[in-house]
């Protein structure tokens, strides 16, 4: 059977995925597992066939009359990663829910896809991962690509790359991204940091812009776009750094330029210690300086976009931009205190996103 030119293989619903185990993936409010332990591990490609063929041969013995209806489970899938946007997307919710239903269903496929591969490394059983499980889940992604989807979440992706003129080269670069975030826990300078940016989040923007589409009336060149779309990515990404910091650092880990910290006499028992000193309130200043700069590198292009697109993508950018205002207030105390904006404010961005976007721009705003 096939829809949108995807190879749709009959299920049994209760089946696709698997029910919760306490050690593997976190469970969602829904009930519904993110990661569920067989994508977790290491397994075959015949061994996905081989489930496959198992649960097709279930279906067939339950429910001999009655045959799959291809579009019921196209919009169940759609539903389950509607359930876990809804779950997990806290900033970007607003956004989607300012799109067309299409195009809201697709970013939601994307970000679930997202959101499992970043939980593989960042998640409750990050310590399990390998290398190999990396590999495996590509492999998984090349399958989603050709159309052979493996649980229902997939199978929503497999629609929408054959619905939108999505590549998969930014889904691959993200997965590095997940490689490069399971061996280093350091960045030398921004180079490299903006290398981690882009395999993590930069690659968010690519995959976004074939489903926002760019305005026919448009005359930018698509180079200009995506580079607008990058720098989004770039821009966010860095925002949840800055954000993140106390967190990140108590799992370990620093995402910032070590060089800038030398310079700036910062040293990693202090970041460890939590030390808001005046060294580090400057740092902070030029990081967020930094950020903002991507965040004004991307607004360029959002005008480039289709018009109905413009709104929930202003909204985002005004959402996440936000943050930086709030680490601003919490004085640059971002060892201990989270820079959260507040639904009230979120509810008063959205008139002034949706002025930038019916102006096209972000000057009378
Ligand atoms: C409307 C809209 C913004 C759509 C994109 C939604 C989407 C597909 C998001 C995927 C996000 C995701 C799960 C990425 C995995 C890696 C990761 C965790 C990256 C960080 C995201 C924040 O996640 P987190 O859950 O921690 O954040 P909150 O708890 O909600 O605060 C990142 C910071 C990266 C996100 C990057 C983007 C959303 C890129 C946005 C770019 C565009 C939509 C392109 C717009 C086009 C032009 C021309 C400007
Ligand atoms: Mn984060």
């Amino acid at each position: 059977m096939a829809a949108g030119g995807v190879v749709w293989v009959t299920f049994p619903k209760q089946n696709l995925i698997p029910p919760p185990r306490k050690r593997f993936g976190r469970k969602l409010r829904t009930g519904v597992p993110l990661i569920s332990s067989t994508a977790e591990r290491a397994y075959s490609e015949e061994k996905v066939h081989e489930v496959v063929l198992k649960q097709a041969a279930w279906v067939k013995q339950q429910r001999p009359n009655e045959g799959c209806k291809d579009w019921d489970l196209l919009n169940e899938a759609y539903e389950r990663c509607g359930e876990v946007w809804a779950e997990y997307a806290k900033t970007f919710y607003l956004g989607t829910l300012l799109m067309t239903s299409e195009r809201r269903r697709a970013i939601w496929a994307i970000y679930v896809w997202c959101r499992r591969t970043d939980e593989l490394v960042d998640g409750p059983n990050a310590s399990h991962i390998t290398p190999r499980a990396l590999d495996t889940w590509e492999k998984r992604l090349g399958n989603i690509f050709q159309g052979r989807p493996y649980d229902l979440f997939d199978a929503a992706l497999s629609h929408t790359v054959s619905n939108y003129p999505l590549g998969i080269q930014p889904f691959k670069d993200m997965i590095e991204g997940m490689r490069l975030d399971l061996l280093k826990t350091r960045y030398n300078n921004f180079d490299e940091l903006y290398l981690y940016c882009y395999y993590v989040a930069g690659t968010v923007g690519l995959m976004s812009v074939p489903v926002m589409g760019i305005a026919s009336e448009s005359k930018a060149s698509n180079e200009t776009v995506y580079s607008a779309a990058l720098a989004l990515g770039i821009a966010n990404q860095l925002t949840n750094i800055i954000r993140d910091v106390g967190e990140d650092c108590r799992r370990g880990r620093i995402y910032l330029p070590q060089d800038e910290l030398a310079s700036a006499g910062i040293s990693e028992d202090e970041i460890f210690r939590g030390l808001v000193s005046n060294k580090w309130k400057i740092f902070m200043k030029n990081q967020i300086k930094r950020a903002r700069m991507y965040f004004d590198e991307a607004e360029k292009g959002v005008a480039e976009l289709e018009e109905a697109s413009r709104w929930p993508v202003w909204a985002s950018l005004l959402l996440y931009r936000q943050i930086l205002d709030v680490i601003e207030e919490n004085d640059y105390n971002n060892f201990t205190k989270r820079a959260y904006v507040g639904k009230a404010k979120k509810f008063a961005s959205l008139p002034l996103a949706y002025g930038r976007a019916i102006m096209g721009t972000s000057k009378f705003f």
